[in-house]
């Protein structure tokens, strides 16, 4: 299997990665080059005329772009008034998006690229390329290929028991009574329910393996810096502990991509459909990596919004467990443990006679997915609103730009599920109204089993345990946390940390 390695650079860039002081002459140096290179360019700015250019040093705007995107995207098109206006990121340009003609340009036209706009300018994927890994046929098209014949119907019927069972098992492991932080418990019952559907069962069932898989997630996530985004190549710590995750992720999974190749029996699970298919080790792991990442950030921090929101409003909750009751009468199986109750309910079930979960769901997600959507402009200049978008150009569009647009969703701060129980007129007057699970040439390819995990989790955890939202100090918060809604990755919690006080019943 053709694996291209290309030796890493030893000597000059360990001096480098020790030595404070060279590092910062070399980002002056960048600096100044950028500076340069901004002033050189104003001209080409200028001709492009009509569109709005924040002018100013790239430097600023880059780091403003990496620090505090959505203050920054937001605060200039309110401070401008403009739907549209350029900006540089060190070389790049960068052009963004407000509106309904800018939102319809940016998910329909088939020249902008999503791949390469997060490539250079979104969060931090791990990638074999990282450590000089370059896979064979890693294109963005034959990976969604391989998520949606990943998230079939019939596969996931048949993996659905054992993501029951794994949570289930993760729960019990909690105790009968007990506080525990969401962030981290039910993010981890989502990281094992993505391990169970993009991997193959040799690793989730492994309890020990599974959690290394998961430090050295966070170990990449942790590395991901506002420079380290802006300047990948600049050695230092923060450089290292990338590399040092994504070959820890890298030869973790490279042992089971080998097991599942040596197997003279072909199994239904994800690496042996990778194997099957004729990808080389390099791509089977970076689809791996891909779709545990994908299937981790969103999901993992929308389950935990989820249940916060829930316990924050008891009305919403008992209407879900409710709705929970009624799906196990009319399906579940009567006897056996809950999990296994749950098991005999048919997958159409779950997707479709659970209204009030899936209002609530899209409800989390409209409140914290106000990230920026980026592409890139790879098909030749173009015109967007009588303004030109050159070649080359990326795009951001803050998803907040319409889920808190108050003529589609009137108070939008307000967490009011009913906006998608009872679909109101202002909603269904524009395009693109939604964009929690992507929309027009990108929609989100794990969206089906994204929802299925969150409800499995949501479902189980309230048919086990009562629970209420406390401090601390185990008592009702002042206030709950609320999304970043800057930090580039997804909506981690800011403000003092919450937990989950939960006590054993077995309501069901
Ligand atoms: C609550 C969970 C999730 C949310 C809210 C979510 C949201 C989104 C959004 C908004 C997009 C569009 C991005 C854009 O237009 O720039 C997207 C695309 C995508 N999502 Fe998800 N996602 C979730 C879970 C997942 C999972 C579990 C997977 C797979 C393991 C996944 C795989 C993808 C892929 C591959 C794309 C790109 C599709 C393409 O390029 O055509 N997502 N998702």
């Amino acid at each position: 299997m053709a694996v291209s390695y290309i030796p890493p650079s030893e000597g000059f860039w360990r001096t480098l990665e020790t030595s404070p002081t060279i590092i910062i002459l070399l980002f002056s140096f960048c600096f100044i080059v950028f500076g340069f290179l901004s002033a050189r360019s104003k001209s080409r700015d200028k001709d492009s005329a009509k569109m709005y250019h924040l002018g100013g040093y790239p430097m600023l705007s880059a780091w403003l772009f990496f620090t505090k995107r959505y203050d920054f995207m937001c605060g200039t098109f309110k401070r401008t008034g403009q739907k549209m206006f350029r900006f540089r990121v060190l070389q790049h340009h960068v052009v963004a998006l407000s509106g309904e003609e800018g939102r319809k340009a940016f998910l329909s036209e088939k020249n902008f690229d999503l791949q390469e706009g997060y490539r250079i300018l979104g969060g931090p994927a791990p990638d074999p390329r990282d450590i000089n890994i370059e896979p064979v046929d890693g294109g963005a098209t034959l990976f969604v290929k391989h998520v949606l014949n990943l998230f079939r119907k019939d596969r996931i019927m048949d993996v659905t028991p054992h993501l029951l069972e794994d949570v289930n098992r993760r729960m019990d492991d909690w105790g009968k009574s007990g506080k525990i932080n969401p962030f981290q418990e039910m993010y981890n019952l989502i990281f094992q329910m993505t391990v169970r559907m993009g991997t193959c069962r040799e690793l989730a069932d492994d309890p020990q393996a599974t959690a290394r898989l998961s430090k050295f997630f966070l170990l990449h996530e942790k590395a991901a810096s506002p420079i380290s985004l802006l300047l990948p190549w600049l050695p230092g710590r923060a450089k290292q502990a990338k590399e040092q995750a994504t070959r820890g992720l890298y030869d973790l999974l490279s042992q089971y991509v080998d097991l599942r190749r040596r197997s003279s029996v072909r199994s239904a699970d994800a690496i042996d459909m990778l194997v099957a298919d004729g990808h080389d080790d390099a791509t089977a792991i970076a689809f791996t990596l891909g779709i545990i990442f994908a299937g981790v950030v969103n999901t993992g921090i929308n389950v935990c919004w989820t249940i916060i929101y829930l316990g924050d409003e008891p009305g919403w909750k008992q209407k879900v467990v409710d709705e929970v009751k009624t799906l196990l009468f009319n399906h579940g199986s009567t006897t056996g443990p809950i999990h296994q109750r749950f098991s005999a309910v048919p997958l159409n079930a779950w997707e479709e006679e659970m209204p009030v979960l899936d209002a609530v769901i899209k409800e989390t997600i409209r409140f914290t997915m106000s990230g920026t959507a980026l592409r890139r402009n790879i098909g030749g200049d173009m015109l967007i609103a009588h303004k030109t978008v050159r070649n080359g150009d990326f795009l951001a569009y803050s998803l907040g730009d319409i889920h808190f647009d108050d003529q589609i969703y009137p108070n939008p701060l307000s967490f009011d599920p009913d906006r998608f129980l009872e679909p109101r007129e202002d909603a269904s007057k524009v395009l693109f109204p939604f964009l929690g699970w992507g929309a027009g040439r990108h929609p989100c390819a794990g969206m089906r089993a994204a929802k299925l995990e969150i409800k499995f989790a949501i479902a189980l955890f309230l048919s086990k345990f009562e629970y209420s939202v406390v401090d601390a100090s185990g008592k009702a918060p002042k206030c709950l946390p609320q999304p970043d809604r800057n930090n580039i990755q997804n909506a981690k919690p800011l403000g003092d940390p919450c937990y989950l006080k939960f006590e054993r019943l077995e309501i069901m």
